[in-house]
C-alpha cells in the first residue's frame, strides 16, 4: 500500500541519537490511559527523516548548553488515537483523573489535548523535554501530558525559572525548524511535515 512504501522514510531515532533518553509512555502504563496503547509494540521513537535530522541539531545544541533530550512520545499510529478517543468516551473511567486531568471533564480533553486526528500521525511531530547533565528533567511547571491551562506554554501561574526552562526547550526546537504548540510546553511539529495530511497507521516496532 502506498502508507507501506513510505515507512522506509521513518528513522528509529534512539538508533540516531544514542545521547537522547527514551520514556516512551504510551508503551507503558505511566500514561492518562492507565495502559499500553495499542500500536506500540516497542518502546521506539520513530520519525520521519526530516524531523529526525532535525532533532539531532536540537541535541547538539542542547549538548553545548549541557543539556540532553527526554523524549515521551514521536509518530502515533491512528490506531492508538483512536485508542485514545475510546477512552475519552468511556467517562466512567476516570482511574488517571488525579495525575493527568485534575481539573478538566474527560469531555474538555478531545481538541486541545487530545487530537482525534493527531499531527504525530503524521510523523514530524515529537512530545519532549529537557533533562541536566545528569540527566534529571528541568523543572517545567506541569508534568508531560497533564491536561491543564497549567500546561499551556505561556500560563502566568508557573515560575520565572519555569518559565525560562520552557523558554530553553521552545527556543531550541524553534532553532532547528520546529513549530511549538501554544496548548503543551512539550509538543512539537517539524515544518515543512513531509507527509501534512496522511494519518499513517503502521505499529511502532
Ligand atoms: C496527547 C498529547 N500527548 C498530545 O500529543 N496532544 C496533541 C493535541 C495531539 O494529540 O496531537
Ligand atoms: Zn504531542
Amino acid at each position: 500500500t502506498p502508507q507501506e512504501d513510505k515507512r522506509s522514510e521513518f528513522v528509529d531515532v534512539g538508533a540516531l541519537l544514542p545521547n537522547a533518553m527514551l520514556d516512551i509512555r504510551y508503551f507503558g502504563h505511566h500514561n492518562f490511559v492507565g495502559k499500553p496503547i495499542e500500536g506500540y509494540n516497542a518502546p521506539k521513537c520513530l520519525l520521519h527523516t526530516s524531523a529526525a535530522n532535525a532533532l539531532k541539531k536540537v541535541q547538539n545544541a542542547a549538548q553545548i548548553e549541557g543539556l540532553g533530550l527526554k523524549i515521551f512520545d514521536c509518530y502515533r499510529p491512528q490506531r492508538a488515537v483512536n485508542h485514545f478517543v475510546r477512552w475519552v468516551n468511556d467517562l466512567e473511567d476516570t482511574r488517571t483523573k488525579a495525575e493527568f486531568y485534575p481539573n478538566l471533564g474527560k469531555d474538555q480533553l478531545l481538541g486541545d489535548y487530545i487530537a482525534a486526528k493527531s499531527g504525530h500521525s503524521r510523523g514530524s511531530t515529537i512530545d519532549l523535554t529537557l533533562v541536566d547533565s545528569k540527566g534529571k528533567e528541568l523543572d517545567m511547571g506541569s508534568p508531560f501530558d497533564m491536561f491543564d491551562t497549567l500546561s499551556n506554554t505561556d500560563d502566568s501561574r508557573i515560575s520565572p525559572s519555569q518559565k525560562a526552562n520552557r523558554y530553553k526547550l521552545k527556543q531550541l526546537m524553534t532553532d532547528a525548524g520546529f513549530a511549538p504548540y501554544s496548548m503543551e510546553w512539550w509538543h512539537f511539529t517539524y515544518q515543512p511535515q513531509a507527509y501534512p495530511a496522511t494519518y499513517f497507521d503502521f505499529v511502532v516496532e
